[in-house]
Parts: structure tokens; C-alpha cells; sequence
């Protein structure tokens, strides 16, 4: 058994690691915990590597941390004297050994002879992305399961770009970590001897400054053009988001802006959230309490690596709604499209990146302004890597955008970007709370010109092996069945990206192309134990919408639900 022998390699190789040893004997006669820890490695999904923290080769711990780092060390020194010189950029967030692992890493490059650049505390993902521009470094790596429970930490892997790696470099990184022997293999140089040689050099504030700069310089209105008293509360969850945020909004002249107190500060066990990912409307409990408490108009979350931002706005009963990601998406758009319209700075040829599970209406939009839409998989390295060809097809890029969650405004940042999205949310509202009108109203308007666009997304989580076994027989079943229709719509095309389709790669994803712009795809996801499914409807008033999304939700549901 590969999970046995594993386990006991690590008895034996770790025996100075106290915590290690601690997790190896709580596992001892427990095969299926020897099997979860030790039956695989971690992989490299949608955004690096992710895992439980813990002992074993599935889990994220000084080990498996050390054995990718001099990986992708080695990777780089590959590349020659001038990447090694250029360094890499590590940062990380709030959660359980974020900063020691951090550390770990930085003290591994040194060793192998690649500069380092350290933020000094936790910084969101989309300052490390910009900071790797910034300093031409040859890449960059954050500490961060991003909105994953608190069980979890990751390793998100950034290239020259700015843009976290493709499969193409990951696979290469893959390669050498690989071969690298994880007890006997990984070179470190002493953290203080490493500063104090000017391998790792710990970055200033002048970094957070230059950040702050290049978001303030994203806004479309002024303050003359927004009622800048508008009532915000704002909730970093615990995480990167609370400082800048709050420094942006201040600076902006935002007058009315409550932070949720229990969630200013850092705290790894997201005591007062529980799951830290604001796509959850449970995470926004606090903000909706303080929120009614101070009758403000818009809640905003950015989550513990602040790459990920979510809206609630208050309805027109007093209660607060949620936008999802596509929304939101929307009304970035329009707001992005006319401002620039309107401000003379739209370009003659624009470019928009979205990925093939979001919905099409931001793409509608785009197509009235004259800007093209282009398609990525899931995964904001796959939209961040589009940016290359659309420049060369002479197209400025004006915005880039998931139903995650994820919006990516400037070409600077190459990552989705909680804080500037958290900005222009707030511009947004004060733009059109000084014209008398509310998100809400501003989305129907979009409704009524562009058609009823409706969306949900389901997941299962699935967790473990087993879990992961069960997500393989439904995308099996989804495959193989030769449906005709759902929801009473028939199946124009479906779609099989595991073979790629057109320009897009290869995938895990099917997508059921229905009649009348109807649509639903399903996927496991890369980040968290879940399948997904995304359902898409569209119709010319609320109604039809809402009820074509319902019927192919409950056909598709009760398919996937059956299959044990
Ligand atoms: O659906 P998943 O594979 O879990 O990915 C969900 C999201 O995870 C991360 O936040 C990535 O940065 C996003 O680009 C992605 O959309």
C-alpha cells in the first residue's frame, strides 16, 4: 500500500518534527486518515496548490511547502543568472502558518541563490501581483487558501507576468518538484543571515503606497460627481482587505464607511464568519447587522486574501439582497462602458475576458460599446493570460471578470482584484445615488435593455476520496446519457471541453448549450472539494426567466442527485 509505506517514511524522516509526529501517531490504525493524508500529493488546480494543514503528502506543512519551493526554485535557476537575479516576491495572508510557511520559502530561495522580496504582514494578492510588475521580478508566491474554510492553507504560484502560472509553466514546476527528494532535497539558508545578506529584502510601505496610487487612478468620477455620504459597511472577514480598503475609501472622500469590528483585524479561525468566503451570504451576517443598525446602502466583503469581493445592497423593503458574481459583473461593466463613454477615454477597440461558466450578459453589453468578449477556462490565470493575445490583436483591455466573484480592472494588477473592485462598488453607488437611483434600479434598467438574464450556481461538496470519487461518477454519467432536453428545452449542442473546444484548452467541463440562450455546464472545481453546476436562463420579462432556470435546475439536480 503507497499510503502505508508513505506514512511510515515520514515516522522515520521526521522524527525531529514534533508536530508532524504528533498528527503521525494520532493516525496510527487509522487507515482511511493514512489514506486521505498520504493515498496522493497535492496538485496544482484552478489557483496553485491547495489543502487541509496536517501531516501527509495531501496536506500543506513545512514538507510539502519545502518540496514545491525548491521545485519551482530550481525551475527558476533554470532560467538563468538574470531570473535568479530578478528574485520573486512572496506574500501571504492571515490563516494558520501563512507567515511561517512564508518564511520557509523565502529561506529556500535564498539558498538556491534567488533574490527575495518579502511583504513585511499579510497583503492582499492583487498588491503581489502589481508588486511583481513593479519590480520585474521572475515571479511570485502567496501564502493563501484565499476563501477556503480555515482548515485549509495553499500556494499560489505567480510568473514574470504578474499572472499566476499556466499549465504549461506549472507543469514544468510540476516536473521538478517531483524529482525533488522532500526530506533530503531542499536547501534553506538561515532567515536572519539571509536579510542580513541582502538575499531577502523586506518590502516597505512604498510598495502599499504605489498600489493604493494605481487603484486610485482607476476611478471613472470624482468627487464633485458623487454623493460620497452614501452609508457603507465594509468586512475584510479577518483578512488583507481591512487596511487599504479602508486608506481608499478615506482618500476618496468617503465619509460614512463602518468597518464590522469583529472582523477589522486578522484571526486565522474566522471566529465570527466561519466559511470566509463572501460568495456565501452567511459571511455577511455581521455586515447586514451592522448595516441595519446604521441604515447603510451597500455591504461590501473582500475575503482573507482580498482577491475576491461580494455586494449586498439594500432593497427596497429595507432588506439587504444579494448580487452574485455575474450582477455585479454586469454592473461593473455598464458602469465602466458608459463612464468611459462618457468621459472620452472608451477605446475604439476593447477587449473583455470572461470565463465559459460565466453568463453572457456582460458580453451584451460589451458588443453595444464595440468591445470584444473573449473566453478563458475558470481561473483568473486564464483570464490574466489572455491579456498577451488581445494586445496583439491591437485591442485594449478594459476589463476581465468571473461569476466567482473575481473582477480584474487595470492590466497592472494580473489577478483578480478585491480592493479596486471594492472601490469602484463604492463609486458606483455615489455615482448613482447623486442621479436618485439605487444598484438595484440601475440592474433592472440593464434587464429591460438587454433582455432577462437569470443565473444560480449549485455545488455539492463532496469531501475526501470518496468524494472525489463520486464528483468523477457524475461528470461520467453527465457525459455518457444521451439526454434530449431539460427543463423542456432542447439540447442544442453539448459541449465536451475535456477534448478542448475551439480556442479554449483542454478541461474537466461540460456544457449543455439549451434552445434560446439557455444554458447549464457542470464541473468539479479546482479550489475546494465540490462539483459544480452553473445554470443560465434568458427571457424577455423576470418571470419566464426565473422559471426556465427552476425547471432545468430541479431536471439536472435530480439526475446528479441519483447517481450515488
Ligand atoms: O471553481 P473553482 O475551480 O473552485 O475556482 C473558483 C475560483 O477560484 C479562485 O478564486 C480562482 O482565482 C478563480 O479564478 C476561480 O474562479
Amino acid at each position: 500500500m503507497e499510503a502505508e509505506k508513505r506514512y511510515l517514511q515520514w515516522k522515520e524522516k521526521t522524527r525531529c518534527q514534533e508536530q508532524i509526529q504528533k498528527e503521525l501517531s494520532e493516525m496510527e490504525g487509522h487507515p482511511e486518515q493514512i489514506e486521505e493524508c498520504f493515498g496522493k500529493e497535492l496538485e496544482f488546480g484552478t489557483a496553485g496548490l491547495r489543502g487541509k494543514l496536517g501531516a501527509g503528502t495531501n496536506r500543506m506543512n513545512v514538507i510539502t511547502v519545502g518540496r514545491v519551493t525548491q521545485g519551482i526554485a530550481e525551475y527558476i535557476a533554470d532560467r538563468g543568472a538574470q531570473y535568479k537575479d530578478r528574485g520573486v516576491v512572496i506574500a501571504y495572508d492571515c490563516r494558520h502558518c501563512s507567515e511561517e510557511f512564508a518564511r520557509l520559502a523565502a529561506e529556500i530561495f535564498a539558498a538556491n541563490g534567488i533574490k527575495v522580496f518579502l511583504f513585511a504582514s499579510l497583503r492582499p494578492t492583487p498588491e503581489l501581483s502589481f508588486a511583481i510588475r513593479q519590480l520585474k521580478a521572475a515571479g511570485g508566491v502567496n501564502i493563501t487558501a484565499s476563501h477556503n474554510p480555515k482548515q485549509y492553507n495553499g500556494y499560489k504560484v505567480y510568473w514574470e507576468t504578474g499572472a499566476q502560472v499556466m499549465s504549461d509553466i506549472a507543469d514544468e514546476m510540476l516536473e521538478k518538484i517531483q524529482k525533488t527528494d522532500m526530506f533530503e532535497g531542499v536547501h534553506r539558508m538561515e532567515y536572519k543571515k539571509a536579510v542580513s545578506n541582502g538575499n531577502i529584502v523586506i518590502l516597505s510601505e512604498e510598495m502599499d503606497e504605489k498600489y493604493l496610487q494605481l487603484v486610485k487612478s482607476l476611478a471613472i468620477h470624482e468627487k464633485e460627481e458623487l454623493a460620497t455620504d452614501i452609508a457603507i459597511v465594509y468586512t475584510p472577514l479577518n483578512g488583507a482587505g481591512s487596511r487599504p480598503v479602508q486608506k481608499i475609501l478615506k482618500e476618496r472622500g468617503f465619509c460614512n464607511v463602518s468597518v464590522v469590528e469583529e472582523q477589522k483585524d486578522p484571526d486565522p479561525d474566522f471566529t465570527t464568519v466561519g466559511y470566509p468566503n463572501p460568495e456565501d451570504r452567511k459571511a455577511f451576517a455581521l455586515a447586514e447587522k451592522l448595516g441595519t443598525e446604521i441604515n447603510a446602502e451597500v455591504l461590501i466583503a473582500t475575503d482573507p486574501d482580498s482577491d475576491r469581493m461580494a455586494v449586498e445592497v439594500r432593497d427596497e423593503n429595507g432588506s439587504y439582497a444579494a448580487l452574485n458574481g455575474n450582477q455585479t459583473g454586469v454592473l461593473l461593466i455598464a458602469y465602466i462602458l458608459e463612464g468611459r463613454k462618457e468621459k472620452k477615454s472608451l477605446p475604439a477597440k476593447g477587449g473583455m475576458i470572461k470565463s465559459i461558466v460565466t453568463g453572457d450578459m456582460g458580453a451584451k453589453i460589451c458588443q453595444a460599446y464595440g468591445v470584444k468578449t473573449y473566453e478563458t477556462l475558470t481561473g483568473f490565470k486564464n483570464i490574466c493570460g489572455k491579456i498577451p493575445q488581445l494586445k496583439e490583436e491591437g485591442r485594449e483591455y478594459v476589463f476581465g471578470y468571473e461569476e466567482s466573484i473575481g473582477y480584474a480592472i487595470s492590466e497592472e494588477v494580473r489577478d483578480k482584484d478585491g480592493i479596486s473592485a471594492a472601490m469602484y462598488i463604492c463609486e458606483m453607488a455615489a455615482y448613482y445615488k447623486k442621479q436618485g437611483r439605487t444598484l438595484l434600479q440601475v440592474l433592472d434598467a440593464l434587464y429591460e435593455q438587454y433582455g432577462f438574464y437569470k443565473e444560480e450556481q449549485v455545488s455539492f461538496v463532496l469531501e475526501g476520496m470518496k468524494g472525489t470519487e463520486r464528483i468523477k461518477r457524475i461528470m461520467q454519467r453527465c457525459r455518457e446519457e444521451q439526454f434530449v432536453q431539460f427543463g423542456g428545452m432542447k439540447i442544442e449542442e453539448k459541449i465536451d471541453y475535456r477534448n478542448g473546444y475551439k480556442e479554449i484548452a483542454k478541461s474537466d467541463v461540460l456544457k449543455f448549450v439549451l434552445e434560446d440562450e439557455n444554458w447549464f455546464a457542470v464541473r468539479p472545481s479546482g479550489t475546494e472539494p465540490k462539483i459544480k453546476f452553473y445554470f443560465y436562463a434568458k427571457a424577455d420579462n423576470e418571470r419566464e426567466a426565473l422559471k426556465r432556470l427552476q425547471k432545468v435546475k430541479e431536471d439536472v439536480l435530480s439526475f446528479a442527485e441519483g447517481i450515488e
